[in-house]
């Protein structure tokens, strides 16, 4: 049921991702030409290099004409005029090679730094956005964007931009030196553009279809993978793999099915092409051919001809390129539009204009909770009038049923959320008037699963900040007494982790977290379940760096394990968003209310496991 709740919810969020208007391709090149204008010189090569390559191209049919017209068909036997017409056409053949280089250069510089602009500007705005934001939308989607998106983006400029100047300038080319060579001729051959223009528009639009299908069953197909990858754990422990690989199976096989679509429509396009472009030659030949034989009075060259036929092959390879651009652009078009909605969406928690600036140092730790209702977007009530206060230094343990508001409380504390009532003060400040780096800097949060970074132990401690001394750490290690473990690591402090610090225990995972605490040395400390996942050896070791941790800090902890919070100066009772009991631990108990007996639970437990 859960897995059904799950998928089902991944769906839901892999819709709100997808593109639901039709490309805008105006305001597509508008949000590329800001980034396109630093470039403008190396466009400006790029545009100089196509003419050149081109010219140097389309030059060497009309020197064969010469050839063949001046010298061969003449009989005439000037083998230095041949010679040059010869060596004319290797120069060019070298300067189309090497213009056609730099081009291809030029323009892959541009568009790489471009994209690469881009692709850095998402991710830090990504990383700006709330967590609301998160919630909604699933992750693999946003690697996709970081991903695809930005790669869609770089083959607009490696093959529509490209295609567009370079077969475009061809076109072009071509037709003012047929026309210069026959135009009776050349408008003939014009007879056959609206038929190419009308076959590539009929496909267009079906390969349009074709080609958005495919990338939204790729979206889903991803998002899938990523939230499976994520959830491994659980999948695992509930046997799920069968149904896993069930879903997987079906969206694997309309991606497929999208694929295979969209391949089949791209080959008839192709070869519908091809049989075009033999009969126009065909029609070249004999139009063409009449005239050199000299039928119906009309006149006409063999090197005219032979370079016409040339011609018509070469105007057909531009026009095919150019509408296969087509998908390109539509992928680059619903990239962009995607990147630039994302670059659109504003984070719900920002810092106001003249936003207060907060030394940590100066906080002496008071938290003040007045009267604050809070529910996530779209969704129900989850704290209701929560009123609370907390002392400088004081240790408050909170525990609750299930889906109480606890996290709640703290993700508000955190402000990842904005309270829709009320206010949370510190020092007296409401903490949305504080700079979130300051706030964050003020309020330190250790939680259940700590997050390690692919990097050394060292630098997930300092979390990569170079201002803070490798001596520093050690000493945040030592104080914490997790020194003897990292020593006890292949390279101690310089031992590389993992991604997500896999290869390290929950325990060591939890202590290297706490050793951050020191180092940073936040003014409140929230542990969120921080030692849930811990057998109770580690626990012991966790409980006393937890001690160690919170002298001199306010502290909030979340528990599920009373042991954790019993020495706690008061304990706060949750149930639906309030705060039900208050007092320490031996109050509580005489209360005999939620956490007397959660107590007694935890007791039985305990003296079951004596017994065992
Ligand atoms: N990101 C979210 N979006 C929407 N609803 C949420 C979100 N996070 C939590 N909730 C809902 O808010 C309510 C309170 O959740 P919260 O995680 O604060 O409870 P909790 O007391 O910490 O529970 P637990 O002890 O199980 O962790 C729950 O009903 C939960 O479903």
């Amino acid at each position: 049921m859960a897995q059904a709740i799950n998928n089902w919810q991944a769906d839901q969020k892999a819709d709100l991702s997808e593109p639901k208007a039709k490309p805008k391709y105006i305001s597509t090149f508008r949000a590329l030409s800001g980034y396109m204008k630093e470039h403008r010189l190396t466009f400006a090569g790029f545009i100089a290099c196509t003419l050149v390559a081109i010219a140097a191209e389309l030059l060497q049919p009309y020197l064969l004409k010469i050839a063949i017209d001046d010298n061969l068909m003449v009989g005439k036997n000037d083998y230095s005029s041949l010679m040059l017409i010869c060596g004319t056409y290797f120069a060019l053949s070298i300067s189309a090679f090497l213009f056609s280089y730099l081009q291809n250069n030029l323009l892959q510089k541009a568009g790489q730094s471009i994209v690469a602009s881009i692709r850095k500007r998402l991710f830090e705005h990504i990383t700006k956005l709330s967590m609301s934001y998160f919630d909604r939308v699933p992750s693999g989607s946003l690697i996709t964007h970081v991903s695809s998106d930005t790669e869609a983006i770089n083959q607009f400029f490696n093959q529509v931009v490209l295609s567009i100047f370079r077969d475009g300038l061809t076109l072009i080319f071509i037709l003012v030196l047929m026309f210069q060579l026959d135009a009776e001729l050349t408008l003939y051959c014009l007879i056959l553009v609206p038929i190419i223009a009308g076959i590539a528009i009929a496909f267009r639009s079906y390969m349009r279809t074709t080609y958005q299908m495919a990338r939204t069953r790729l979206s889903r197909l991803v998002a899938f993978v990523a939230e499976n990858l994520a959830g491994m754990n659980i999948i695992q422990v509930f046997h799920q793999q069968e149904e896993q690989k069930k879903q997987f199976g079906e969206r694997n096989n309309s991606y497929f099915r999208a694929n295979i679509r969209e391949i089949r429509t791209n080959v008839l396009f192709n070869r519908s092409y091809e049989v075009l472009n033999n009969l126009a030659i065909a029609f070249v030949v004999w139009i063409g051919g009449q005239a050199v034989l000299g039928v119906n009075g009309t006149t006409l060259e063999f090197g005219v001809l032979y370079a016409f036929i040339t011609y018509i092959r070469l105007f057909f390879q531009p026009i095919n390129t150019i509408t296969q651009q087509w998908n390109t652009l539509q992928s680059a078009t619903v990239a962009i539009n995607r990147i630039w909605s994302i670059f659109a969406i504003e984070p719900d928690v920002q810092d106001q204009p003249k936003a207060l600036s907060v030394d940590k140092d100066s906080i002496a730790g008071r938290i003040d909770f007045n009267d604050i209702t809070f529910a996530y977007p779209e969704g129900t009530t989850v704290i209701r009038k929560l009123d609370l206060h907390v002392r400088p230094g004081e240790m408050v343990g909170i525990v609750g049923t299930t889906g109480a508001g606890k996290s709640s409380l703290i993700s508000l504390l955190c402000r990842f959320y904005d309270v829709r009532e009320g206010s949370i003060l510190i020092d007296g400040h409401d903490i949305r008037d504080i700079s979130q780096h300051d706030l964050h800097r003020i309020v330190g949060l250790v939680q259940q699963e700590p997050y390690l970074y692919s990097g050394t132990v060292l630098d997930n401690v300092r979390m990569f900040d170079e201002s803070i001394s490798r001596e520093d750490v050690i000493r945040a290690c030592e104080f914490i007494g997790a020194d003897t473990i990292i020593e006890r690591m292949k390279d101690g402090y310089d031992t590389k982790l993992s991604e997500r610090g896999s290869g390290l225990s929950a325990g060591e995972r939890q202590l290297i977290s706490f050793a951050r605490i020191i180092v940073f040395a936040p003014r409140i400390l929230i542990l969120d379940e921080a030692t849930a996942n811990l057998d109770s050896h580690t626990e012991q070791l966790v409980q006393a760096a937890l001690e160690r941790v919170s002298v001199g800090r306010t502290t909030l902890v979340i528990a599920h394990r009373l042991s954790t919070i019993m020495g706690a100066d008061r304990i706060l009772v949750m149930s639906k968003g309030k705060i039900v009991e208050e007092g320490t631990h031996d109050e509580l108990l005489r209360l005999g209310g939620y956490y007397e007996e959660l107590y007694r639970h935890s007791q039985g437990q305990h003296d079951a496991i004596e017994a065992g």
